[in-house]
């Protein structure tokens, strides 16, 4: 290969994944004075995810495609294009990227689809424009982009507190499966906070994550442990969308189902098995059963 040759091979196509966001617990311990709640939740990155690429040109650009394409702006608004934005306001680069997202997970279902579009935006554009950024950098410019995004920045087993900036790295997560499911009903995230109807102000420690070591044995001991913890968000959710109980109720009915829970806030839920295989016929089933819903199962973390 000719030294031309090489440098476009280089300039190629840049790729990252955007996992979905599993909150396994999420405990509410107060409600702040700028109306926010203060977190304390344990969070996975199963392999379930949006893709996005992205290669150099003048001008920035979004096109998105996929499954949930049609739910979607390609526009302004679109975290993709604000994360790209932000890093340039940051940074005062004035690179362009087009960038092409494919939109597998369900928006705004409580596995914060956009937050990880938004995170692997962060990371890919630093690598196209050879951008020199400490991780502290990084997450101060994802920070104002939402609650999640320094979280899907990481997109690494962690537990988050306060608003969920304060994030501290857990140990690898054991060997465990998914499965997804979602009904296809669309939760917007503050009307689930609102209605849990907690008062400014109102904080209580007693309500964090029970102590742990978060080093786990197995699935059974990882399971055993998120019993004594909760989704707080689960019941205002519940409440705001009478599918979910269905879709509890069907995951719960699976052989090997060690744990159903709502995802952050709603409308997915998800089911802890031990293994992949006892998921995947989980999820084959409750497909079977409901075409209508959308339904992944996928290795808990890795
Ligand atoms: C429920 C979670 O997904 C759990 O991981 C997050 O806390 C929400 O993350 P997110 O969707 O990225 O949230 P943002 O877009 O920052 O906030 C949306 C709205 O949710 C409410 N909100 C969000 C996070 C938080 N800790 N307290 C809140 O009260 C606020 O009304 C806020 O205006
Ligand atoms: N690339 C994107 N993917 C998904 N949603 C996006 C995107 N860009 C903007 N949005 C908007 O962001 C909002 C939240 O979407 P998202 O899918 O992240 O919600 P969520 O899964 O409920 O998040 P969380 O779990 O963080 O509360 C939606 O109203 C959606 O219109």
């Amino acid at each position: 290969m000719n030294a031309t040759m090489d440098a476009v091979a280089n300039i190629g196509l840049l790729t990252e994944t955007a996992r979905a966001k599993l909150n396994l617990a999420l405990h509410v311990v107060g409600r702040r004075h700028d109306g926010y709640h203060d977190l304390d939740t344990v969070v996975a990155f199963p392999t379930v995810s949006d893709t996005l690429s992205a290669e150099p040109s003048r001008t920035l650009s979004l096109e998105v495609e996929g499954p949930f394409a049609a739910a979607l702006d390609a526009g302004a608004d679109n975290l993709v294009i604000r994360a790209a934005e932000a890093l340039r306001a940051a940074t005062g680069c004035r690179e362009g990227a087009a960038i092409r997202l494919v939109k597998r997970l369900p928006v705004a279902s409580g596995i914060g689809g956009g937050s990880a579009d938004a995170a692997a935006a962060l990371r890919m554009l630093t690598r196209l424009w050879n951008l020199d950024l400490e991780d502290e950098a990084l997450s101060a410019i994802a920070g104002p982009l939402g609650a999640d995004v320094p979280m899907c920045l990481h997109s690494e087993p962690l537990r988050a507190r306060g608003t969920g900036h304060d994030i501290e790295r857990l140990p690898a997560l054991p060997d465990a499966a998914v499965v997804l499911v979602n009904s296809r009903a669309m939760l917007a995230t503050p009307a689930v906070f609102r209605t849990l109807g907690l008062a400014a102000g109102d904080r209580d420690e007693a309500r964090a994550v029970p102590d742990h070591s978060f080093a786990w044995r197995d699935a059974a001991d990882l399971a055993a442990w998120l019993m004594e913890t909760r989704n707080d968000l689960e019941p205002p959710a519940r409440r705001l969308e009478p599918s979910i109980d269905g879709v509890l109720a069907a995951l719960n009915a699976m052989p090997g189902a060690l744990l159903a829970r709502l995802s952050g806030s709603g409308a997915t839920c998800f089911a802890v098995f031990a293994d992949l295989g006892e998921a995947r016929h989980a999820a084959a089933k409750i497909a079977d059963a409901r075409p209508e819903w959308w339904v992944e199962s996928a290795p808990l973390s890795g």
